[in-house]
C-alpha cells in the first residue's frame, strides 16, 4: 500500500517511537525519520546530564521538523517517530501539513515503560527523566491510541495501525 500520509508516532521515551516507527515505514514503503536526530548538540547534552528539556530548548527543534513535515507532506509522505508531547507541539505540525497528519500514540504504564528504559543501554535518555516526560505528555484526543502491553511486540503494534489506517480509505 502507498500512500502519501505523514505517520508521526509519538509517545514518552521508552514507548517504541523508533522501533514501531521503523517497521511501519518498512511495511508502508515510506520513508523514516526520526525527530532525535533533529535534536541540538546542547539539547541532547542537556537530556544526557538528566535536565528535561523546556518549551524554549524544543523551539528550533519543532521549527525545523514543523518545515520538514510540510515538505513529506508535499511529496510522498513518511513516517516520523516524534516524542510530541504537547498539543501545541502537534498543531504546529498539523498547520505546517498540506493534508492530515496520521497521528500515533504509543500509550504504556509508568512501570511498563521504565522497566524498558532501564533494559535499554547506549542511550542518552535514562529512566531517570520518564517521569518528566509523563509531567509533560498532553495525551492527544484524537488519531490512533494504542495500548501497549507487555506481550505486544513491535509487528503487533504496526499490524494494528495498518488495519486502523485502511479501515478508514475508501474502498
Ligand atoms: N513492542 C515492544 N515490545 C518489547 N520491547 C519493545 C517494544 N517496542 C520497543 N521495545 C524496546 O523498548 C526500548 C525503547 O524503544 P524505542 O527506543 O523504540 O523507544 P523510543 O520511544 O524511540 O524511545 P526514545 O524516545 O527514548 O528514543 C528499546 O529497547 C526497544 O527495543
Ligand atoms: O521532547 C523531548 O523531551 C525529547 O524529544 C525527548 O522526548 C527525547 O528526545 C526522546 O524521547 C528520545 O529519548
Amino acid at each position: 500500500m502507498q500512500d502519501n500520509t505523514v505517520y508521526v508516532v509519538m509517545g514518552v521515551s521508552g514507548s517504541g517511537k523508533t522501533t514501531v516507527g521503523q517497521l511501519l515505514a518498512e511495511r508502508l514503503g515510506l520513508p523514516f525519520h526520526d525527530a532525535d536526530d533533529f535534536h541540538s548538540a546542547a539539547n541532547i547534552a542537556k537530556m544526557r546530564g538528566g535536565t528535561p528539556l523546556t518549551d524554549e530548548d524544543r523551539k528550533g527543534w519543532l521549527d525545523e521538523l514543523a518545515a520538514s513535515v510540510r515538505e513529506w507532506s508535499k511529496a510522498d509522505g513518511a513516517v516520523l517517530a516524534c516524542s510530541a508531547l504537547k498539543e501545541k507541539y502537534r498543531q504546529q505540525f498539523n498547520q505546517a501539513a498540506t493534508h492530515p497528519i496520521q497521528w500515533v500514540f504509543l500509550d504504556g504504564s509508568e512501570v511498563l515503560l521504565s522497566e524498558r528504559l532501564r533494559a535499554r543501554t547506549g542511550h542518552y535518555m535514562t529512566q531517570q527523566m520518564l517521569a518528566s516526560q509523563l509531567n509533560t505528555l498532553e495525551p492527544p484526543m484524537y488519531g490512533l491510541r494504542l495500548q501497549l502491553a507487555q506481550d505486544l511486540t513491535p509487528q503487533d503494534l504496526v499490524n494494528q495501525i495498518v488495519a486502523a489506517s485502511s479501515a478508514k480509505q475508501p474502498a
